[in-house]
């Protein structure tokens, strides 16, 4: 069965083409600068050759000129994996927000799409795209089956003591104001990872996903018990352009004594503070380079970042009463040796000790970072949400 799986991003669509159950990626890429100058496709596909790429620089105004481009890359003379749209039977969506509905897969239906649509006001940046991206499929594969896989799925487990907040009743009982989480996929497919090479049934596992947006989620016995995002994707960790944690008090104090309005609050805590709002950059891999030439905002940008990780590390050690292993996992987690450095500095106490020479072993797979003498494990693992997208949608076909 060929599943094609669709991560739609606020400017960018992430996709592979997978075959299952042998979970055989045939095609992989990336649309990335949705809408801006400098749009472009990168395709990779892994024929019977060997793999063969193809960048398209070309202007991509909206999600739907992208994926269009992307269905006929799947079929392209020179690098296609197959012959006909029809050969598609599953697309698999990631959709960040699925409220208290969905703690499961699901088959997309008009009422699914209603309420995917219902949520856009919790996930802004996030839930437009994906259901721009459902529409834009059912086009391109209209014999497919449309499959949404919720980013807030894998954190349905978290006991009340995590997700309610000490609001009155009302908001929660009448209006679902509590804590959902998100990059559930992610945490899901490290921590199943993180089990198996611990080969231990009810480990206790703080999984790290530092992305564009990032989390934390306590993982005890494969199930999630607590996790660093909210009611929407903007709480918890300092993230590429969003704030994460922030006391309440900014935000009347930006209304009432600045003259914000609440739009413009909530653009300034999505897409202008963060990393970006620090340093002005929200790629880490230039605020690295900043980092290293000494730039003080720049390290600055680091200490914070990564005190916050710090801090919810042991939070949720805590609320576990244990810890076998933290994993570092996205784009920045896999790759970053600097976040990793500052993350594990100065938590012996808590048997956290990071080996300097194995933190700088390349990104080609899980490993296990930490000292001898370190009690807990520290693991780089890298996160395959596509792959678990695929699973999933397979597992409700099957
Ligand atoms: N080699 C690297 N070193 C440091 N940071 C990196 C590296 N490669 C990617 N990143 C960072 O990873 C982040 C993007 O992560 P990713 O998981 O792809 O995000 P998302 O899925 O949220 O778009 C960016 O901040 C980027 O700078
Ligand atoms: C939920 C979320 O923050 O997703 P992303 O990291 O892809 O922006
Ligand atoms: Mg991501």
């Amino acid at each position: 069965m060929n599943v094609f799986v669709i991560n739609s991003g606020s400017s960018s669509i992430k996709y592979q083409l997978i075959s299952m159950p042998e979970a055989k990626v045939l095609c992989s890429g990336l649309v990335d600068r949705i809408g801006q100058e400098g749009s472009k496709v990168e395709h990779k596909s892994f024929l019977p050759q060997g793999e063969v790429k193809k960048v398209l620089e070309i202007p991509v105004p909206h999600h739907s000129v992208g994926l269009t481009e992307v269905a006929s890359l799947l079929t392209n003379a020179e690098v296609g994996v197959i012959s006909d749209p029809s050969q598609v039977e599953v697309v698999g969506h990631r959709v960040v927000h699925g409220g208290e509905k969905f703690a499961s897969t699901q088959v997309i239906t008009p009422e699914i799409k209603a309420k995917i649509k219902a949520l856009f006001p919790l996930a802004p940046l996030h839930n437009p795209a994906n259901y721009l991206g459902i529409e834009v499929a059912e086009s391109i594969f209209p014999h497919a089956r449309q499959i949404a896989v919720f980013d807030t799925a894998f954190h349905q487990s978290m006991p009340a003591q995590a997700y309610r907040m000490s609001i009155p009743n009302d908001l929660y009982v009448n209006h679902g104001i509590r804590a959902y989480g998100f990059h559930g996929t992610s945490h899901k497919y490290v921590s199943e990872r993180a089990g198996e090479y611990l080969q231990k049934s009810d480990s206790k596992v703080i999984t790290i996903h530092l992305g564009n947006g990032c989390s934390m989620a306590a993982v005890e016995g494969g199930k999630c018990m607590d996790t660093s995002m909210g009611l929407g994707p903007m709480n918890g960790l300092i993230m590429g352009t969003r704030a994460g944690d922030i006391d309440q008090s900014v935000i009347f104090y930006l209304v009432r004594e600045l003259g914000y309005s609440l739009d413009e609050v909530n653009n300034l805590l999505n897409k202008k503070s963060g990393m970006l709002g620090l340093t002005g950059f929200s790629d880490m891999r230039d605020i690295g380079k900043l980092y290293h030439q000494g730039q003080p905002e720049a390290i600055l940008a680091y200490q914070l970042y990564a005190y916050r990780i710090k801090k919810y590390i042991g939070s949720f050690a805590a609320a576990m009463n244990g810890l076998d292993a933290i994993v570092f996992t996205g784009g920045v987690g896999e790759n970053d040796q600097l976040t990793r450095t500052f993350v594990c500095e100065k938590m012996d106490f808590l048997g956290i000790q990071l080996d300097p020479e194995k933190n700088k072993l390349p990104n080609t797979g899980l490993r296990a970072i930490q000292t001898d003498a370190s009690s807990v494990q520290i693991l780089v693992i890298p996160t395959n949400e596509e792959l678990e997208i695929a699973r999933q949608c397979f597992g409700i076909e099957d």
